[in-house]
């Protein structure tokens, strides 16, 4: 059966698992999300969320909760909307003039969009880490100082050394530069100055941190090194991440979204949308005959 052999070798899917999927299950074809977008007990909950560039909709609808000591990997072809999605969960949408938001996005219960939130602390508790390494033009210790100083975090020099420690060692990146703390962060190589973003945004204690193809810029070694990184951060921190690599959501992620021209389609255990998806247009992607 070709639909069985190519899903077998351009997934993670055993063949007999395959091919009784195939035969016993006619696979959903419609838009509502399938899976599980509401979970117990979640970080953030999203619902009925639509964005709009000018009168053009982008996100249609979509409803999705972000647990604790997760990472959810958000992926789909192009176009379909994970970035802005992303940008939704800590308002940075805001900064487009012609992007409308609609819908409500709670963390910890308390609607972000309310007229009440204020968005720089807002934008310390959900961090964002951007698909090219942007440090600030400072030194290295500045830029992970620069967060906490702001937000008035502390004003001692000696509590601020420690953040800084901190940060840079759950960055994994202190060992490799604590000789050189007062040099400029963008001396860095790449993959160090992407961790370098992930210390800064770690450093002001934040509940989530958004992820957006924060490896696409990074070579295969970077990449494995930030991985790791997630997969240690996912501990303490909610992630949300966007993500063109699907063997990337599947080493790092615990649940999976798929996106499909703004909708939610399906969302579900990695393992499982990787393995056995619900909806068609789900396999269509992950085998390769979409996007
Ligand atoms: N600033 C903007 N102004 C107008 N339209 C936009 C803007 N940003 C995104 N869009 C549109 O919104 C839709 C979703 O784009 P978005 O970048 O969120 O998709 P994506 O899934 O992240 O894509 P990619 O994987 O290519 O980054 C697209 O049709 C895009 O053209």
């Amino acid at each position: 059966m070709e639909l069985t052999a190519e899903l077998a070798q351009t997934a993670f899917i055993q063949p007999e698992t395959a091919i009784t999927d195939e035969l016993n299950r006619e696979k959903s074809t419609d838009r509502q999300t399938i899976g599980t977008p509401v979970i117990e007990n979640p970080r953030m909950t999203c619902r009925n969320v639509e964005v709009f560039y000018g009168d053009k909709r982008a996100i249609n609808n979509i409803s999705i909760d972000v647990g604790r000591e997760e990472v959810l990997a958000m992926i789909g072809p192009s176009g379909c909307g994970k970035s802005t999605f992303l940008r939704c969960l800590n308002r940075m949408n805001d900064t487009i003039p012609i992007c409308r938001v609609r819908g409500e996005i709670c963390l910890d219960g308390t609607d972000i969009y309310h007229s009440s939130v204020d968005i720089v602390p807002l934008r310390a508790r959900v961090g964002m880490v951007f698909q090219k390494p942007n440090p600030f033009p400072k030194s290295i210790y500045d830029n992970v100082a620069y967060g906490p100083k702001i937000h008035g975090l502390t004003t001692s020099r000696q509590d601020l050394d420690t953040i800084v420690e901190d940060s840079l060692t759950k960055a994994g990146l202190w060992e490799e530069v604590r000789d050189r703390l007062h040099e400029p962060g963008t001396g860095l190589s790449g993959g160090q100055q992407q961790r370098l973003c992930i210390a800064r945004a770690i450093a002001v204690s934040p509940e989530v941190i958004l992820m957006d193809e924060p490896c696409s810029a990074l070579d295969p070694i970077a990449t494995a090194k930030v991985e790791e990184l997630i997969a240690e951060l996912r501990a303490q921190f909610s992630i949300v991440i966007v993500t063109h690599s699907m063997q990337q959501a599947a080493r790092v992620s615990q649940r999976t979204a798929y996106f499909h021209l703004g909708d939610l389609v399906e969302v579900g255990q990695t393992e499982q949308i990787f393995t056995n998806p619900g909806h068609r247009l789900t396999e269509d992607y992950i085998t390769g005959r979409f996007g």
